[in-house]
Order: structure tokens, then C-alpha cells, then sequence
């Protein structure tokens, strides 16, 4: 069946999950069946689950207990690397920050972003020297002890991951499993932990984790606390399906990058997140894209007659850089 013909699924409640368990070790026919359940998901919802990853416990949990103590840490101390004031993207995001959906009261979650970066770097590498244009060194809080390790070996288990998911997403999309190759040899995800302390303020739909939004990337790999439902996606009826936590799995969203490049024919769908538990969430995104200089267009097998393309050809870097500054401009005026 041609990728279009894929199209006319109906609205589902839930999200699909899929075991990876096979991946290293997949033969062609495998990995064909994979990319086939991977493409089912994001033609569908957009959304699905990852198990058998291969995402070390110890990494999550190392990267756990560092992110627990570090925002317990008085907000002043926190304030030190605030981001705004460091002028580039990484660092400390304080507590209503940021408000990705207007209207609301801004996003009860803080957050500590960083990009690319060697543990033990002896010498630069181009992923490095890009993060450095782009958006500058990843800066580090002096406590807690271990906050950089773990979170970079975080970082680096989970850019794993994501390197065997494009070849996939290739195969989904009817494109050679190489295709995204030498479209990411320099760019580099960034991943920003969240945590969500418990609610005591409103309880009402202006008042959320993270306000009802869509990635910009191509994709997202989101680790999720296991026991506590916050996070919501909006599936083809606009009726919000829950994705709660499955012990053990990854979450995997299509992000706009990849909804232009399928002509959306793969859904970047709208999500958010709503912590009313009472109890404090951590959540640990990793938004993966493709290089600055990569044209993004619909491909030929997301096009014809009846689906015209709908996006105009665009840079990666130049659409990224469009999408942070309407972003971060909305919210110059909030008290970043
Ligand atoms: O915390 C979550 O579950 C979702 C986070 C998210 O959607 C984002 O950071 O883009
Ligand atoms: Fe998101």
C-alpha cells in the first residue's frame, strides 16, 4: 500500500506501542516491519511508544536523582543560569516562564535545556561547533555534584536512540533508509528535563503543565515519570487521548519539521500536559531535527493530485530560527 493510501485511518483512542526488541540485530524484512508500525502510528496519531529501547535504567534513574536535587535548589540559585540572561538558549527555565498556548496563565514547569556536548571531550567535532553557532555552550550549575554527568549520559544514551529511529522514519516515509544521513551529520538534539511541581494554584484549562502546543522538529523522544498521567495528545476528532506513563517505554512524537516534509501526511499532533496528581513529575524531552542547510519540502511520495503540497521549501535552520522567535518574541513580554 503507497504512503497516501495510508491516510484514511479513523480517530484513535490510544496510542500505539512497538517493541523494538529486535532492532540491532533486525534483518531487512525486520526492520521493514518496524518502519511499517511506525508509520501506521504516525499517519494515525503521530504519537507512539518505544519499548526495548535500549535506554539504560541506570541512566534514568542517575539522571533522577540529579534533577530532584537540582530543583530543589532555592530559585535564586537556580536564577543564576537563567537562560534570558545568558542570552542562548541553554540553562535554567524558571516556573511560568514560558506560555505556549495563548490565553493561558503561562506553563507551571521549569526546566534546564542543553544541547550537544562530549563528557570527556578531547578534541572539537562538528556537532560541537554547530551547537557553539547556534545557540552557544551548555552551561552547568556548581551543585548538584554529578548534575552534568548525568544528564549527559543521559543525553548520549537517548541520541542513540534517535539515530536508529531515522533510518525507520526513512522507511516510513517510502524513502531509502539512508536518506537522513548526511541531513544530520551536524545537528544535534536538545534536551530539556521538566519538572512539574504539584498544582495548588486554579485547577482549570488555563491553568497547565505545558499548554497545548506541537514540536517543531522533526521528532521528539520523551521519557515520562511512571505513575503519574499528565500527558494528553489531541488525536483527528480534536478529542484529547491520554498517554500515560508504560513502565519501561519512550514516547516518540512527529514534530512540524516532519509534518512539512510528509505534507502531514505524518500528524505533528497537538499535546500537553497537566499535572493535577499533587505530587511533583519530572518528564525528559529530546527534540531531534535535521541540518540548517537542509531544504524541508513535501516528497514526491506525500504528493498528488488530490494532495497538493501545502508547504513552500524552507530551510531547517531558517524554520527553526522562525519558530523560536515567534515563540520566545510572544513571551519577551511575560517575565522570562
Ligand atoms: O512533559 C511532557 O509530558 C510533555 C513535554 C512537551 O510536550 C515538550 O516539552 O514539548
Ligand atoms: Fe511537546
Amino acid at each position: 500500500m503507497s504512503l497516501l493510501e495510508t491516510i484514511t485511518i479513523g480517530a484513535i483512542d490510544r496510542i500505539p506501542l512497538i517493541d523494538f526488541g529486535n532492532l540491532l540485530t533486525a534483518t531487512p524484512e525486520e526492520k521493514h516491519s518496524l518502519a511499517l508500525q511506525i508509520r501506521e502510528a504516525c499517519v494515525s496519531v503521530g504519537f507512539f511508544y518505544v519499548k526495548n529501547h535500549g535506554l539504560p535504567a541506570k541512566c534514568v534513574d542517575d539522571l533522577l536523582v540529579a534533577l530532584n536535587e537540582y530543583f530543589s535548589l532555592p530559585e535564586e540559585t537556580k536564577l543564576k543560569l537563567r537562560w534570558r540572561t545568558l542570552e542562548n538558549f541553554k540553562g535554567y527555565k524558571p516556573l511560568l516562564g514560558a506560555n505556549v498556548e495563548p490565553g493561558n496563565r503561562g506553563d507551571l514547569h521549569e526546566g534546564f535545556e542543553i544541547g550537544w556536548e562530549q563528557l570527556n571531550a578531547s578534541t572539537d567535532d562538528d556537532k560541537t561547533a554547530h551547537a557553539r553557532v547556534t545557540c552557544g555552550e551548555n552551561v552547568w550549575p556548581s551543585e548538584p555534584a554529578g548534575f552534568r554527568e548525568a544528564m549527559l549520559n543521559y543525553y548520549h544514551a537517548v541520541f542513540a536512540v534517535g539515530e536508529a529511529l531515522y533510518p525507520l522514519f526513512a522507511l516510513a516515509l517510502d524513502l531509502p533508509e539512508t536518506y537522513f544521513d548526511d541531513k544530520t551529520r551536524r545537528s544535534a538534539p536538545i534536551m530539556r528535563p521538566l519538572h512539574y511541581p504539584p498544582q495548588d494554584g486554579p485547577v482549570d484549562d488555563r491553568a497547565v503543565g505545558i499548554g497545548a502546543h506541537t514540536d517543531f522538529e522533526c521528532f521528539t523522544i520523551l521519557w515520562q515519570q511512571p505513575e503519574i498521567l499528565a500527558l494528553q495528545v489531541l488525536n483527528s476528532e480534536k478529542q484529547w487521548v491520554g498517554a500515560p506513563p508504560i513502565d519501561g517505554t519512550l514516547v516518540v512524537n512527529i514534530g512540524d519539521e516532519f509534518a512539512r516534509l510528509s505534507n502531514d501526511v505524518f500528524k505533528s499532533a497537538v499535546h500537553r500536559a497537566v499535572n493535577r496528581t499533587g505530587i511533583r513529575r519530572y518528564s525528559i524531552p529530546m527534540f531531534f531535527g535535521m541540518d540548517p542547510d537542509v531544504l524541508i519540502e513535501p516528497i514526491p511520495s506525500c504528493v498528488d493530485k488530490e494532495r497538493p503540497a501545502k508547504y513552500k521549501p524552507i530551510t531547517a535552520g531558517e524554520y527553526l530560527d522562525q519558530r523560536l522567535k515567534a515563540m520566545y518574541y510572544k513571551q519577551m513580554s511575560n517575565h522570562m
